[in-house]
């Protein structure tokens, strides 16, 4: 038996119903899904890893942040009565916002439209940490779609996750804003360490040398104290557009693609995977729970 199929079996738990399934996690695991480049792949990715995970036995919830221009409801074909902006305004509270998408994975969506402009004030943040923390023990993974650059509302979110995958195509344009991303939150922000994923490659080896060109960079550049783990690719698939315009998640709906397969290696890889929870003196969502747990 190879390493990652003992370490699956160790995981593995019996549900009432017979199936096998992962082990939920003790406190809920939050990974911001971020980039310094608009059109790699987030939404696309948020979507697909949470089904993915879901599909491991893991509760999951999206967190559609990117909050002019939001779309994980989209990408679904999920209409939305109301949505995180009613949540901002007092009108409702998170757990009345969140609705099921496929196969029991939730969705907190973000409005298109009405909150672009919005830079998030002190109460609005303050207010969604608490609602996240009051929830955070339904869920094992909070998965945040940040939107792409460097606004407040993208540092936040980023900031307010313990743990940060950002995406970057093959171009260099995508590379660099990567680069500029990881500068921001490592230097003006003390996060010191980054999960790469790069999106859309053709071919595998463009994936590992954009990761050692970047990481040479971040070497040389941020004194060797940012800590980049290379989390793999995701190819370059036309089942990624075809799903979206079908509004379902790729992993659903062309679940042997190319693109499906890696989402459910990857999914994997983070569930097996010890999450990192070193502080960095930056306030996290779900924090209660994580500081209350008896198991970490
Ligand atoms: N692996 C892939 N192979 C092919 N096309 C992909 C892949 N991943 C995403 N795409 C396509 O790239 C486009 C942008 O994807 P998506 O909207 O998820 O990016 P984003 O980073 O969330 O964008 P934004 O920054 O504007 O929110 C979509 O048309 C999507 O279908």
């Amino acid at each position: 038996m190879n390493r990652e199929a003992a370490l699956l079996m160790e995981h593995e738990v019996r549900w009432p119903k017979g199936n096998t399934r992962l082990k939920p996690r003790p406190v809920c695991r939050v990974i911001a899904v971020t980039s310094g480049k608009g059109g790699v792949g987030k939404s696309s990715i948020v979507v697909n890893l949470g089904l993915a995970l879901t599909r491991l036995g893991q509760r999951v919830l999206l967190l559609d942040a990117d909050l002019g221009l939001a779309n994980l409801d989209i990408l679904l074909g999920l209409t939305p009565l109301y949505t995180i902006a009613d949540v901002f305004s007092g009108h409702k509270t998170l757990a009345e916002v969140i609705m099921a998408g496929p196969e029991g994975m939730q969705i907190l969506p973000a409005a298109s439209g009405v909150m672009e402009s919005a830079e998030l004030n002190q109460a609005q943040k303050l207010f969604l940490l608490g609602e996240l923390d009051n929830l955070s023990e339904n869920f094992d993974y909070l998965l945040v779609d940040t939107g792409a650059g460097i606004s407040a509302n993208v540092l936040y979110f980023n900031l307010g996750a313990q743990e940060r995958i950002v995406v970057a195509d093959h171009e260099p344009t995508s590379v660099v804003d990567a680069y500029a991303l990881i500068k921001v939150l490592a230097t003006k922000y003390s996060e010191k360490r980054f999960k790469l994923l790069f999106n859309k490659i053709t071919h595998p080896g463009e994936a590992q040398r954009t990761y050692d060109q970047l990481s040479k960079v971040v070497d040389r550049f941020l004194s060797g104290s940012v800590i980049i783990d290379y989390l793999g690719f995701i190819p370059r698939d036309e089942a990624m557009p075809r799903s979206i315009s079908l509004q379902k998640a790729a992993v659903d709906i062309f679940s042997t693609s190319p693109a499906s397969l890696a989402f459910s290696n990857l999914a994997r890889t983070l569930v097996l995977q010890e999450p990192d929870t070193a502080t960095d003196g930056n306030i996290k969502f779900c924090w209660q729970r994580l500081t209350h747990s008896p198991h970490q």
